[in-house]
């Protein structure tokens, strides 16, 4: 776990050895102390290297020990001797040192840094704090103000914002251990004292107070209800205030109240979902790791709306070029101007010149017989979808991969038009696309093994968060918000207002809540969609009774808002009012009030005092009922890929970790039973029926999200 050797005849090189990241496990935590032991012990040794294997300083504690009890030597005594020492000990930093590595590369009396080396403390977005003096270490070396904003946000600087801040000795565009060899045999001999950081005296500025107060204002608006930053800012204050080993006792004890939190475990969820839902399977056994993806050079969008607009975007900043098409000059000129501006903007904030040259701009099909992919991302309409992909089939080569961005649209219909139904897939982005991270890649039952790996490793490659789901109606994203979505408006007609609902979403964590995203993101597509579906409008059948489709719950009012003209914010007017069109600030309306009222009373609904738990239950628990339905139905392989499209597509609080695993801190049984509830006092909403797996899982003894895979047994997986 760490290699010893003595070179240059007089300086000892531990290297750590614990791929993928040279995280600190017990055993590396045992390495290092027993070579530092040998190291200060050995007369012929006078300097000592610190490096990682394969160009990895390391990358902190590692997390999965995290969940169990302590074991090997705790991390701190293991770095103190590393600075306590009497000979001059340089960290080698290639690649990262982050976290637990980071501190450790504190605790060391020089830093050298490779010039692509990234450094930071990102405990912050795992929960807990940078408990192995973190918080007492790097506000002595460079000052509070920065400090604080790289521990509260978790941030990772690199190696050149390092060297200016004073974090790092020297840059070296060379192999920084031997950089670091040579630098240890001119430091030998030079007095330690000034070196160890402990030592020295915080600088102090003299409005603490108040940069504290900032401080803690902005994460409270930033990341409300969340404990770890203000958890950190505390301990940044130890270290202004006290003297060092009181300023550690602080930190253990900051530490303490975080660890075990329910926050720090969702966000340690988060951290391995991310990384489990890019490994993908097909029930033909192809999965990540024996699928081969093919490069994809050149791409075409067609359709220059906002989603298209936003994969041109994001296709061309990582040097795809790309072919945009239109059907009409004056929209295909509207949309080469906001493409390139938006290009143009983002290469700015980048500092990088914007990659105009790898745009093409074309109002015919035929432009793309030779591209490698193409993204179909025209209007939400299946007639002229088909259309495309006919077309398409016609006048692409063979083996051009056809995409669609359908946000809900059955993907293997569209397959079926074409002649290469195994080189059809979706790729469905979210708005705005080139900003938004998650990506669902659906592959239809036809789609090949090729397929699905070229657009998962396409997405990776766009700095996408790319999740396989199956192909059913909505997908997974979209599907489960509906039900949320008709419980937030059940909820109004039973008595509650837009703001209450709103305002108890929001202190769960959502950074908006139901009605303010929906005047955000626009009304009227929603009200498109249920009039060509015959939900509302002439099509409705006048025999229906009122408040009900095809024997179910069925709320009118979002209808009735759109029928007066209010879509939201791009008109001024929707669930809430704002001062003119295209504002922002959301005013409750009395006109709304008015309309509930009337709607209540045209109905006989009495309203009723509506709590915040009951919201909170109603819209979260239908989530993830329909959550453990998409997972029965084999549409998602596993819950993590069903709370990472949650956090990543539609702003879930990440320290609640994501539906499905929100619902199992609640505890699957209070889930099961708040939902038999609900179902019995609101029999015409089937989505309040507990599903049949959340029931099987219960009587399982509600195992950890991390295990309801074994008890998935589908005969139907899609994936
Ligand atoms: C105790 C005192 C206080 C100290 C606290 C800490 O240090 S807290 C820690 C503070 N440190 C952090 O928060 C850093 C967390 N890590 C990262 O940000 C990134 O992994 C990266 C930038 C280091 C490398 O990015 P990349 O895109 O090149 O690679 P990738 O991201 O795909 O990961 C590859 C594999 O390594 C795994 N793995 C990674 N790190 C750890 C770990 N620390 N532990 C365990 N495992 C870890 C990861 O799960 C994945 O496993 P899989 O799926 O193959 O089985």
């Amino acid at each position: 776990m760490a290699r010893y050797e003595l070179v240059k005849r007089s300086v000892a090189l531990i290297t750590l050895t614990n791929p993928p990241v040279n995280a600190l496990s017990s055993p590396v935590r045992h390495a290092i102390a027993n070579s530092m032991e040998r190291a200060l012990s050995d007369p012929k040794v006078r300097a000592v290297v610190i490096c990682g294997e394969n160009g990895r300083f390391c990358g902190g504690a590692d997390i999965r020990e995290f969940a169990g009890p302590l074991r090997g030597p705790p991390l701190i005594p293991v770095l103190e001797a590393i600075e306590a020492g009497d000979k001059p000990v340089v960290a080698a930093i290639e690649g990262m040192a982050l976290g637990g590595g980071f501190e450790l590369a504190l605790f060391c009396h020089y830093r050298i840094a490779q010039s692509k080396a990234r450094l930071g403390l990102p405990e912050v977005t795992l929960g807990i704090l940078p408990a192995a003096g973190g918080t007492q270490r790097l506000p002595r070396l460079i000052g509070i103000p920065a400090a604080l904003e790289m521990i509260t946000t978790g941030r990772h600087i690199s190696a050149q914002e390092a060297l200016k801040l004073g974090i790092v000795d020297q840059v070296t565009d060379q192999n920084a251990c031997e950089t670091a060899l040579e630098f240890a045999l001119k430091a030998v001999g030079k007095p330690l004292s000034p070196r160890r950081v402990s030592t020295l005296t915080t600088p102090c500025p003299p409005d603490l107070d108040a940069l504290l107060e900032a401080a803690t204002m902005q994460v409270k608006k930033k990341t409300p209800g969340v404990m770890a930053p203000l958890a950190c800012i505390q301990a940044v204050r130890a270290a202004a205030t006290m003297p060092y080993s009181k300023g550690m006792k602080r930190e253990s004890e900051l530490m303490a109240t975080l660890f075990n939190s329910g926050q720090a475990r969702a966000l340690q969820y988060c951290f391995f979902a991310q990384r489990t839902a890019g490994k993908w399977t097909l029930p033909s056994g192809a999965q990540w790791n024996n699928s081969k993806p093919r490069e994809i050079r050149s791409a075409a969008v067609i359709g220059l709306g906002t989603m298209g607009r936003g994969i041109v975007v994001s296709l061309a900043r990582v040097g795809i070029s790309v072919i945009a098409v239109e059907s009409e000059k004056k929209l295909l000129e509207n949309g080469r101007q906001m493409v390139i501006g938006m290009l143009e903007r983002d290469a700015k904030r980048r500092g990088v010149s914007a990659s105009l040259n790898l745009l093409k701009f074309t109002l015919s099909l035929q432009d793309l017989k030779d591209v490698d992919l193409v993204i179909e991302a025209v209007f939400e309409d299946m007639a002229l979808k088909k259309r495309v992909f006919q077309e398409l089939s016609k006048v692409c080569r063979p083996g051009t991969l056809l995409c669609t961005n359908t946000s809900g649209l059955d993907v293997d219909a569209l397959a079926g038009v074409t002649d290469r139904p195994h080189l059809v897939a979706g790729m469905h982005f979210f708005s705005p696309a080139h900003v938004m991270k998650l990506l669902e890649v659906v592959c239809g039952p036809r789609s090949s093994s090729e397929t699905i790996a070229t657009a998962m490793s396409l997405g990776k490659k766009m700095g996408k968060v790319s999740v396989a789901v199956g192909n059913c109606p909505g997908f997974v994203g979209n599907r489960m918000l509906k039900p949320y979505l008709d419980q937030a408006t059940f909820l109004l007609e039973e008595g509650a207002t837009p703001e209450q609902i709103d305002k108890a979403l929001e202190d769960f964590g959502f950074a908006m809540g139901v009605f303010r995203m929906s005047d955000l993101a626009g009304l009227d597509v929603g009200w498109r969609v249920r009039k060509e579906s015959g939900l509302t409008g002439p099509d409705v059948d006048p025999k229906n009774p009122p408040r009900k489709r095809q024997g179910r719950r069925y709320c009118p009012i979002p209808d009735m808002v759109c029928e007066q003209g209010r879509f939201g914010q791009k008109t001024g007017r929707g669930w809430y009012k704002y001062d003119k069109p295209g504002d922002t600030n959301a005013k409750p309306d009395p006109l709304i009030q008015n309309l509930l009222e009337t709607y209540r009373s045209r109905y006989g609904i009495q309203p009723r005092n509506i709590s915040d738990q009951e919201i909170i239950e109603r819209c979260l628990f239908v989530l993830a009922n329909e959550g453990f339905r998409i997972l029965e139905d084999g549409m998602a392989a596993r819950p993590e890929d069903i709370d990472v499209i949650y956090l990543f597509g539609y702003a879930f609080p990440r320290h609640r970790g994501g539906p499905m695993f929100y619902a199992s801190m609640v505890g699957l049984e209070r889930v099961l039973e708040r939902l038999e509830h609900y179902h019995q006092a609101h029999p015409d909403v089937p989505h309040l029926e507990p599903s049949a797996l959340l029931k099987k899982l219960v009587a399982c003894g509600s195992p950890p999200v991390q295990q309801w895979r074994e008890h998935i047994k589908t005969m139907r997986s899609h994936l």
